[in-house]
């Protein structure tokens, strides 16, 4: 019964957020160009952007004329364009979304910014912490917009969420357990098992690794004290999955031990039943309880947050998806604090749009952060002997 429950409340929140009206355009709306045909972007940018009055879909750019040209009659874009850089040469481009293949994150976000036009990154923010470092300084030196687009970190449960842990009624944490995994898993060929794309289920998977970092509200880890991978079988420099012990300092300083455990070729179970229901979560134990966040990265979709007090095993669950801590008095473009049908996605583009405009955000993640993000990752795969991601040469 539970299965059914959440199976037509996913299916619920994703028709209406495709159900959403598009509405009339400002004046003085960004032009949004989009750098690749890639299979995230209408979630992730063009519904987003269509739904937002202050977004116009301006110009999407493919390798491949055709592709752009067929995604732009599609979408309604004004422009197409059969090279990435022809886009960024394009001035009435105010923005881009780059959501290309990790490895070349960095050198499409910095073309971006030094053409002059605010970047919205897909995750994982660059292939090592060096990129991500260099990345924010570009973006420093051109006065910019850079953000990470970690939209999971936009969503009103994602504070809801945090709010709990640290109101402190529940006492210090002790420990965090976060993982994410594809089950079925994730067909060969994809951009995600390449070595030179900077693929592998660390980086893919980067959300579980983000969640623990965001309920600790920790930088770097103190201290990796294990990180093992399991080799992809076509390229042993690829992590088909990673299991790591790290040691973090928590807002209170207090030290944490965080296990993250990320998979792109989860086992099914007894051979034939692919884990569907295995979504992305981390559970928080603290002195006094487990609070757990089923869903993290997409609650829009379904998610809950459980607190299980130990000393009396009472259970109480919550879930928002609207307003919460950061979106609750916030006037934004849906009405106050946002819509119940408003994706992680939309949140985010809210938030890009409000920074751009020169508004502060409900809610944002800071270029630090993502560089913390990427160090944290960088440390993974250096313990686990597989080496950090490598960076691509940049043309410039
Ligand atoms: N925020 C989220 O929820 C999600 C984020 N992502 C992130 O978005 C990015 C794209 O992922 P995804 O949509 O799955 O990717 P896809 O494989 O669907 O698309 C990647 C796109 O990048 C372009 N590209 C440029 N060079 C290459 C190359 N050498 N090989 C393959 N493609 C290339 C292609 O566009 P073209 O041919 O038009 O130039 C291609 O369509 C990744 O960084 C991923 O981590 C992915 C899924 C969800
Ligand atoms: O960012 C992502 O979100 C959805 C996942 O299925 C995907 O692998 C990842 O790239």
């Amino acid at each position: 019964m539970a299965l059914i429950v959440q199976a037509y409340t996913f299916l619920q929140q994703y028709a209406v957020s495709w159900m959403e009206a598009v509405p009339k355009k400002n004046s003085g709306a960004i032009r949004l160009g989009v750098l690749s045909t890639a299979q995230i972007n209408p979630a992730a940018a063009f519904h987003p952007a269509e739904t937002h009055p202050d977004v116009i879909l301006y110009a999407i750019a493919s390798r491949d004329a055709a592709s752009a040209q067929k995604t732009a009659k599609q979408y309604k874009f004004q422009k197409s364009y059969g090279s990435y850089q022809a886009l960024l040469d394009d001035p009435e481009v105010d923005a881009v979304y780059v959501s290309t293949p990790n490895g070349m994150h960095y050198e499409w976000a910095h073309k971006a910014l030094k053409a002059g036009k605010h970047v919205l990154l897909e995750k994982p923010f660059t292939s090592n912490g060096e990129e991500a470092r260099k990345l924010v300084e570009t973006a420093q030196q051109t006065g910019k917009v850079l953000e990470e687009a970690f939209h999971w970190q936009f969503h009103p449960a994602a504070h809801a969420w945090r709010e709990i842990i640290d109101s402190g009624k529940y006492g210090p944490i002790i420990a965090t357990d976060s993982r994410m995994t594809a089950s079925p898993g994730v067909p060969h060929g994809d951009i995600r098992w390449q070595y030179d794309l900077a693929g592998g289920s660390f980086m893919d998977c980067t959300y579980a690794l983000s969640f623990t970092r965001y309920a600790l509200h920790a930088e770097t880890p103190v201290k990796v004290l294990s990180a093992v991978a399991r080799p992809y079988e076509k390229d042993e420099r690829v992590d088909a999955g990673m299991h790591t012990t790290l040691l973090f300092k928590d807002k209170r300083g207090d030290i944490v031990q965080s296990r993250v455990y990320t998979d792109l070729a989860r086992s099914w179970v007894s051979g034939f039943i692919p884990r569907a229901w295995e979504f992305p979560a981390i559970e928080v134990e603290t002195d006094k309880a487990v609070i757990y966040f089923y869903n993290a990265m997409m609650p829009h979709l379904y998610h809950y947050i459980s607190v299980t007090e130990k000393a009396t095993g009472k259970t109480t669950v919550k879930k928002q998806y609207k307003g919460g801590p950061k979106w609750g008095d916030v006037e934004t473009s849906g009405g106050k604090g946002g819509r119940p049908s408003w994706s992680t996605y939309r949140y985010q583009m809210e938030a890009f749009v409000d920074r751009i405009k020169g508004k502060e955000p409900a809610c944002w993640v800071p270029n630090e952060d993502s560089i913390a993000q990427m160090e944290s990752i960088d440390a993974v795969y250096e313990h686990s002997g597989l080496g950090k991601r490598p960076s691509r040469s940049l043309e410039e």
